[in-house]
């Protein structure tokens, strides 16, 4: 385990930042000079205090808000505008109301082009693989919380994007749906390898899922460690119970700094 390592400027990364700024309108410094490089097969998850700028971060790789200082690339070209080859889940779900569970999945294809019948058979394939046979024709409403992210997940998968961003896609179901969403996309990520990066506040799920966890300091959110997994895959909900394990997760957690003023009212 390594931390406070410097970010991988190293040729192939399929996403990196430098020097990463972002100061909104009003003059809130949201992130300042961020370093990262994520490799084209690595997992990564990012956690840091409530408002370090997570989210933030996220949606400048998506190319959905714009960086006012350093350099976004993703597969060596500068992000100026959304992607095809970059995918985001959202912490809801953000399914159309109004189409079924089939017809939300395919979506990424029916806004390019034509729907094929390989696309069906896809879309039915990962319907599938998120267990969610049997409800290919239901509606959002009809589904629990969890099916939904489910839904949404195969969407995600669907764009065939080389870059996934998911920001805290789980937050919002109850525990035990998490681990079992958790272990999903586990298994989904050790068969289908991409580049991705996963917001989260949760500590174990960070650990679980990453190869390296991205500690940032509160805002203006910088690295304030780099901690290396270095945990064996296909990984377990058993291994979270290892000294291993709670070694590394004991680690992101004194990496986490509370901005100031929780730190005051925690004294
Ligand atoms: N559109 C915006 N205009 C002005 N300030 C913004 C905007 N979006 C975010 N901010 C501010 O930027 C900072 C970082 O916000 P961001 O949502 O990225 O944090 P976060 O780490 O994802 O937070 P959380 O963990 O609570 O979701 C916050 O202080 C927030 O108020």
């Amino acid at each position: 385990m390594s931390t406070d390592v410097p970010a991988d400027f190293s040729t192939g990364a399929a996403v990196r930042l430098r020097g990463v700024g972002k100061r909104f309108g009003g003059g809130v410094e949201a992130i300042g000079g961020l370093d990262l490089s994520v490799g084209s097969e690595e997992f990564v998850s990012i956690v840091g205090s409530s408002g370090c700028g997570k989210s933030t971060l996220l949606r400048i790789i998506a190319g959905l808000v714009p960086n006012t200082s350093g350099s976004v690339e993703v597969h060596g070209e500068p992000v100026v505008a959304p992607r095809r080859d970059v995918g985001m889940m959202f912490q809801r779900p953000a399914l159309l109301a109004w189409k079924t569970s089939l017809e939300n999945v395919l979506l990424p294809v029916r806004m390019r082009r034509r729907v094929e019948d390989d696309d069906l058979r896809e879309a039915m394939r990962l319907l599938g693989l998120f267990h969610l046979e049997g409800f290919e024709h239901h509606f959002p409403q009809q589904l629990s919380g969890g099916m939904q992210q489910r839904v949404a997940l195969a969407r995600l998968m669907m764009t065939g994007a080389g870059v996934r961003l998911l920001d805290e896609p789980f937050g919002a179901v109850d525990e035990l749906t998490r681990e079992l969403l958790n272990l999903e996309l586990l298994r989904i990520h050790e068969r289908t390898a991409s580049s991705t990066i996963f917001v989260t506040h949760n500590i174990t799920e960070a650990v679980l899922l990453a190869d390296r966890v991205i500690v940032m300091t509160p805002r203006p959110g910088r690295i304030a460690a780099d901690v290396a997994v270095h945990l064996e895959r296909p990984r377990s909900l058993k291994m979270t119970y290892s000294p291993r394990f709670q070694e590394i997760a004991l680690t992101v957690r004194e990496g986490i700094q509370l901005p100031q003023a929780d730190r005051r009212r925690g004294e």
